[in-house]
């Protein structure tokens, strides 16, 4: 489904993505593992098409995207739930969710949003609240409500367990396990190594701006570097 080669980017005259290459099949949870800086984020906004590539290619569905921009990848249905959210804070919560769906037809619009509130039933108790007064729980589920309204074919989430509660990071996981379930492919791309490797079908560890480790997840966990470098054992 997803199919980069190779993907070079950076800021001003920084590199930060320094050849990333990485797959994700239809149906499948695929992890991208990495801690602070090492370029998640910058990953997320080239597959976007928030910040250009400076070489390398992304194949979705067959579709070449490395110069696409931002609408013409959500109208393929790659759609990006960013890190922190980004949620309209003084616009409600139905009001967020219909933005998410402004690449798609009107038809069928108030369905959909019936739909993510099947999946998140607090934010239908929750509708006509202004989206900032959301605990961080709250505001990160309507940030992958307003990514469903897309009709994504691929979500991809960035860290959506940052700064959540324990409890509510486990609550989180079992969301995007159900919606895993359902068919939905997921690149989930986060710090949270050991739920993620639970999650995830395949993974691929970031260091530097390079994949240094990829693989099974089942496998990756019991990797003695990856135990040692992520969890100090
Ligand atoms: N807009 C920007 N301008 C200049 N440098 C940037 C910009 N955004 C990110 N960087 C730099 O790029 C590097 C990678 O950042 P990025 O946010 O992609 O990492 P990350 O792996 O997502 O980290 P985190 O998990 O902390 O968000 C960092 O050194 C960061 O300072």
């Amino acid at each position: 489904m997803l199919e980069v080669r190779d993907l070079r980017a950076g800021y001003g005259g920084t590199e930060v993505l320094r050849g990333v290459s990485l797959d994700v099949n239809a149906g499948e949870v695929v992890a991208v593992l990495g801690s602070n800086g090492v370029g998640k984020t910058t990953l997320n906004k080239v597959l976007s098409g928030v910040v250009p590539a400076t070489s390398g290619t992304i194949r979705f569905n067959g579709a070449a995207l490395e110069h696409a921009a931002a609408p013409e990848i959500v109208t393929a249905g790659l759609i990006h739930v960013p890190e922190g959210r980004k949620i309209f804070p003084n616009l409600s919560v139905r009001e967020n969710l219909e933005l998410g769906a402004y690449c798609r037809p009107r038809r069928g619009r108030a369905a959909k949003v019936d739909q993510v509130y099947e999946i998140f039933p607090k934010l239908k108790q929750r509708a006509r609240q202004y989206a900032g007064t959301l605990s961080g729980g709250e505001q990160q589920m309507l940030a992958i409500g307003r990514g469903l309204m897309g009709e994504p074919k691929l979500l991809i989430l960035d860290e959506p367990s940052l700064g959540l509660s324990p409890l509510m990071v486990e609550e989180m996981f079992a969301l995007i396990a159900r919606l895993a379930a359902s068919g939905l492919a997921i690149m989930l791309v986060e710090q949270n190594v050991v739920q993620s490797l639970e999650l995830a079908g395949r993974a691929y560890i970031m260091e530097n701006g390079f994949i240094t480790l990829s693989g099974q997840a089942s496998e990756l966990k019991s990797n003695a570097e990856l135990k040692r470098a992520y969890l100090g054992l």
